[in-house]
């Protein structure tokens, strides 16, 4: 990559003689900039997000690894690269009122110095002045003729503190409450809309739940039913046993791809939400057969490793199908041992495909490709990425899917609809539309009664949204549908 580019000199920050102290570090005799190869790393990652849409969860650990950055450097890199991914949209703010000119018409490789160099300083306990000092020896080294201009900037930054910013720079909540909640925590406009509508309009509510998505997610595993005990698994990895689904622990910390239980198939890393909702279409009440189960959009694996476990247990079998190849052999590695069957074919084609005949399961789960709205968390840069006109054929694929589950499942049996977004364009209105435009008859099962007894926060029914400021699991939404006996 070339200088114009914004990348740092070839040569990892350690063979160019920079420090990997928080602070920046002084300028070593030469006069060449100091480079630390924790701050280099997020720069990096951060250009990549842009430049080449890469994903800051496949980059950074590529670029570490690359680099042999580790231990504190590489959680200080991790801590840079999603916290300022996450605050954009409040550092863009402030930046562009600091430098009096719109973050737009700053030259990417100096915007991106600035925006790590306002994270430090207004995000982090980093103290202002070495965050000042690394941010101007990032930009004389990735954009010399703006170096001037950066230290103005970040010096302007330093002069008021977090909360003063936010209160400058956003509108009034009582002028403009979805303008507010956008610039101070740091959610697109149209996001921080379809949240508060899922809410209900109550904004403080919507505070909570943007305020949440701003948080390191914590790393869930299951327990593979009937394979490994949540609590024994809990004392083995020092975490804690889950408030909600009997299959959680919470990990405290360490590399889930360590632990032995993951390891031999016992457990897998799953979010507590999406354990939850799997289990209730297992939970659910059947008359007559119920030994041929159906995950319809199975990719990568999650669900389709619990409901194999459980499957398990009670004679049963599923059949995995996902249309992309590569996330099909996700799904085999992720169901080794247990009761499942993979196949590649696009879940629409139940009655043409032989191996999904009409009427064929007892049990169909339905983990609709969506927006991922309800994981912004997980992902930092998502929420910047993803756009309205997303939804349309979104919606439209939703409702197809759901369209040939009523129809893969046989009479009396049932149909969970599960999203990673709490739109309600993807939740409601998709389950409504399909129901209403399919010819089978599909009756609302009450979903809450499918989870655990005493979760809070669940709602009127017959439908449940999960939230992370709530129970602590991705915004997975479920509803469930029983096919009539006609
Ligand atoms: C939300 S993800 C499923 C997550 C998965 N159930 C889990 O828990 O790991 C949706 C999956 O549906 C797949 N998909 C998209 N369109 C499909 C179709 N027409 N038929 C089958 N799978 C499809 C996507 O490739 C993606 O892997």
């Amino acid at each position: 990559m070339s200088e114009r580019q914004g990348g740092f000199r070839s040569g990892t920050a350690r063979e160019r003689g920079g420090r990997s102290d928080r602070g920046g570090g002084d300028r070593p005799r030469g006069g060449r900039p100091p480079f630390d190869p924790a701050r280099s790393a997020a720069y990096e990652a951060l250009l990549a997000t842009h430049r080449d849409d890469a994903y800051a969860n496949i980059v950074l650990p590529a670029l570490l690894r690359d680099r042999g950055v580790t231990g504190r450097d590489a959680a200080f890199a991790t801590e840079l690269t999603y916290g300022t991914l996450r605050h954009l949209g409040t550092l863009d703010a402030i930046i562009s009122a600091a430098a009096d000119r719109d973050v737009s018409r700053i030259d990417p490789p100096a915007r991106d110095s600035l925006r790590l160099g306002a994270y430090q300083v207004l995000f982090t306990r980093v103290p202002p002045h070495a965050a000042v000092a690394a941010t101007v020896d990032m930009v004389h080294a990735v954009a010399p003729q703006a170096a001037g201009f950066a230290n103005a900037v970040m010096r302007r930054i330093t002069e008021q503190d977090t909360d003063t910013w936010i209160a400058e720079v956003s509108p009034k909540a009582e002028d403009d409450a979805i303008g507010h909640l956008s610039i101070s925590l740091s959610h697109p406009q149209w996001i921080v809309r379809a949240f508060s509508e899922a809410l209900g309009g109550d904004m403080g509510e919507t505070a909570r739940l943007l305020a949440e998505d701003n948080e390191r997610p914590p790393v869930h595993l299951c327990a593979r039913p009937g394979l490994e005990d949540a609590v024994d698994l809990a004392e083995q990895v020092g975490g804690l046993p889950g408030a909600f689904s009997p299959y959680a622990v919470y990990l405290s910390g360490g590399s889930p791809g360590d632990i032995e239980a993951i390891r031999d198939g016992r457990a897998h890393v799953q979010d507590e939400g999406s354990q939850l909702v799997a289990a209730a279409l297992a939970a659910a009440p059947l008359d007559g057969s119920d030994e041929r189960w159906l995950d319809l959009c199975a990719g990568p694996g999650g669900k389709a490793g619990l409901l194999g476990a459980l499957a398990a247990l009670r004679g049963a079998s599923v059949t995995a199908v996902e249309i992309a190849e590569h996330r099909a052999r996700l799904v085999e590695l992720a169901t080794r041992r247990l009761p499942v069957t993979t196949i590649v074919a696009d879940g629409r084609d139940v009655g043409d495909n032989p191996a999904l005949p009409e009427g064929g399961f007892d049990r169909v789960l339905v983990d609709a490709p969506c927006s991922g709205l309800g994981s912004l968390r997980r992902r930092p840069e998502s929420r910047w990425r993803r756009k309205p006109s997303d939804l349309p054929p979104l919606t439209k694929l939703q409702r197809e899917l759901l369209g040939a589950a009523f129809r893969a499942v046989r009479p009396g049996g049932v149909v969970a609809y599960v999203t990673c977004s709490p739109h309600v364009v993807e939740t409601q209105v998709s389950v409504v539309e399909a129901a209403r435009r399919s010819s089978i008859q599909m009756d609302f099962v009450d979903a809450r009664e499918l989870l655990p007894p005493g979760m809070p926060g669940l709602g009127a029914g017959p439908t449940v949204q999960l939230w992370p400021h709530r129970h602590g699991t991705d915004a997975m939404f479920l509803a469930v549908l029983r096919r009539g006996n006609e």
